[in-house]
């Protein structure tokens, strides 16, 4: 008998399920799914259930096993042994596709829909079945029809790259429950989200799966989110289950118990006045990127980052931050202005990055900070591979100093990686944003730039890579931050800029006197006219 079919009777009824949906059975149950890449076991032997009209939590630390789990539940991987148990019988997800069929929806940390068409669209193509000939007024009537019912609004003939991140993550989910999806996963579905967006749409969510019966899996880092909205929740700790039970029942400090062990969590540093805090080391002057006023586009008269500081840029995602960070780091040019470090012209190109001793850690490394078939080793060496030990440059690779180096960087940032000749593309996102960290911090840094440095990070790597930064700004680098997260910004910034259409529209102190109704009001673009702008 498989272990399938061991499973079958007892995990036909689990605890919990029909109180929760009044469901006699789970609407979905994976069953002993255990997955190997090689000879590492990134999924092992889990189970999970899934009742009608519930919303389950998955927890667990970067590279626990939770995007592998629910890869298997949506037929990307093929579990080694295991399966998934849709309404009572067993079913091969074989394919995406056939998770489709069956109602399993989900949606990615990273947007799936295709920028130069409209939302409409986008929803019609993304149907299983499209007719040759599409009648679009008929399509439009029929989506019209269905976005009526919906609390979350999407403009229908809006090309999507005209939307906001918050736009498109509504459409992914209205995409997802236009296709009918009965179970829908979610990858951190908030991350691009402001709070009051997230509210709406986890709100939503919730009242939804209670009126229809769908069943909601959601993958989050935020404890918040996990008792505001879900009714159960699964943890994984290295691919194994280690907790299951009611949210209800559960302190943060339970689930976070759960999710680390014993390990303890990194001590965040004390912010120390410096003595090196006056020099200015990051000076921008009439900085333009882009067409004024355009989405990305960047417009500011003067930005100052001193030694021993961090400057916090907050922003709404698409108020320029992203091209401000490029600039920096070499990846675009600008139209106009200047960008002096430490006084001399910078020209972002990587000789200078290395003699200035600018370090970048962008948003989304793999993409743009990574070679992802590359392995950790080489991705850790970018940046000293053609230099001795002894900064000189050199000509032949020294493969073993390389190794040696990619050990001590792994071992002192826990960068969770089979070995260091892995491709980093095999790293869970969270290690990837380790790794290129370690890297990043790894020499002298007079100017470090950090672009949402905890995307996607658990609690536990958010604490490390916080205090990684903290500690960098102690030792007298000059920090520009550039988060999405207010939070984040407001903890760790002594001053913050806000961007609103490009521009740098208000400052103000970081720490506890920052008032962040104030900096939300100048994010929103609210207060731009009251205050005249710039302070
Ligand atoms: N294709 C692959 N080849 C080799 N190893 C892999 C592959 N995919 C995942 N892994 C490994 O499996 C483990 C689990 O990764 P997974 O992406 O499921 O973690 P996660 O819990 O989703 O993490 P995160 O919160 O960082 O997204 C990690 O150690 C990862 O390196």
């Amino acid at each position: 008998m498989s272990a399938l079919a061991r499973s079958l009777p007892e995990a036909a009824t689990p605890a919990g399920a029909s109180e929760i949906g009044g469901a006699e059975r789970p609407l979905l149950e994976a069953v002993g799914l255990t997955k190997r890449f090689g000879a590492f076991t990134a999924l092992d032997d889990v189970s999970i259930a899934l009742a009608a009209g519930e919303f389950h939590a998955l927890l667990g630390e970067n590279g626990a096993g939770k995007s592998t789990l629910v890869k298997c539940m949506l037929g990307y991987y093929h579990p080694d042994e295991g399966g998934v148990i849709l309404d009572g019988r067993e079913q091969t997800i074989a394919s995406p596709r056939d998770a489709r069929r069956l109602g399993i929806g989900m949606v990615y940390q990273h947007f799936t829909l295709v920028p130069s068409m409209t939302v409409l669209e986008n929803l019609v193509m993304s149907r299983s079945e499209v007719p040759g000939v599409i009648d679009w007024r008929k399509e439009r009537r029929a989506l019209s029809d269905f976005l009526q019912t919906m609390p979350l609004k999407v403009p229908l003939d809006t090309k999507v790259d005209r939307l906001s991140s918050g736009e498109r993550q509504k459409t992914e989910i209205l995409k997802q429950l236009y296709l009918g999806s009965r179970i829908l996963v979610l990858d951190e579905p908030t991350s691009v989200l402001t709070p009051d967006e997230a509210r709406e749409v986890l709100g939503f969510l919730r009242a939804r799966a209670l009126e229809t019966g769908m069943s909601v899996l959601l993958i989050t880092h935020k404890f918040a989110e996990v008792t505001a909205f879900c009714d159960r929740v699964t943890v994984l700790r290295k691919g194994a289950k280690v907790g299951e039970g009611k949210v209800a029942a559960l302190s943060t400090a339970d689930m976070a118990g759960m999710m680390i062990g014993e390990r303890e969590l990194a001590a965040v540093p004390e912010r120390v006045v410096n003595a090196a805090a006056r020099e200015s080391v990051l000076f921008a002057r009439n900085l333009v990127s882009g067409d004024a006023g355009t989405r990305g586009s960047v417009a500011i008269e003067a930005l100052d980052v001193r030694a021993g500081e961090i400057v916090g840029i907050a922003g709404i995602s698409g108020n320029g931050q992203t091209r401000l960070v490029e600039l920096i780091s070499g990846q675009a040019r600008p139209d106009a202005g200047e960008i002096r470090v430490k006084g001399a012209p910078y020209d972002a190109s990587r000789a200078a990055a290395q003699a200035m001793k600018v370090r970048c850690l962008p948003e989304e490394p793999l993409r743009n900070a990574c070679v992802g078939r590359m392995s950790v080793a080489e991705n850790l060496a970018f940046r000293s591979f053609d230099r001795g030990a002894d900064g000189a440059p050199r000509r032949l690779l020294d493969r073993s100093f390389m190794r040696r180096e990619a050990e001590r960087l792994i071992a002192a940032y826990q960068v969770k990686t089979q070995s260091p000749s892995a491709r980093i593309e095999t790293l869970s996102g969270g290690n990837v944003q380790r790794a290129v960290l370690a890297r990043e911090l790894s020499g002298e840094t007079d100017l470090l730039v950090a672009a949402n440095p905890c995307f996607g990070l658990d609690f536990g790597a958010v604490a490390d890579i916080r205090a990684q930064i903290l500690k960098a700004r102690n030792e007298g680098a000059a920090v520009l931050l550039v988060s999405e997260d207010l939070d984040e910004i407001v903890a760790l910034s002594d001053r913050i800029a806000v961007m609103f259409e490009g521009r740098i529209v208000f400052e103000c102190a970081g720490g506890e006197k920052a008032d962040t109704r104030e900096i939300g009001a100048h994010m929103a673009g609210h207060a731009a006219a009251e205050t005249g702008g710039t302070h």
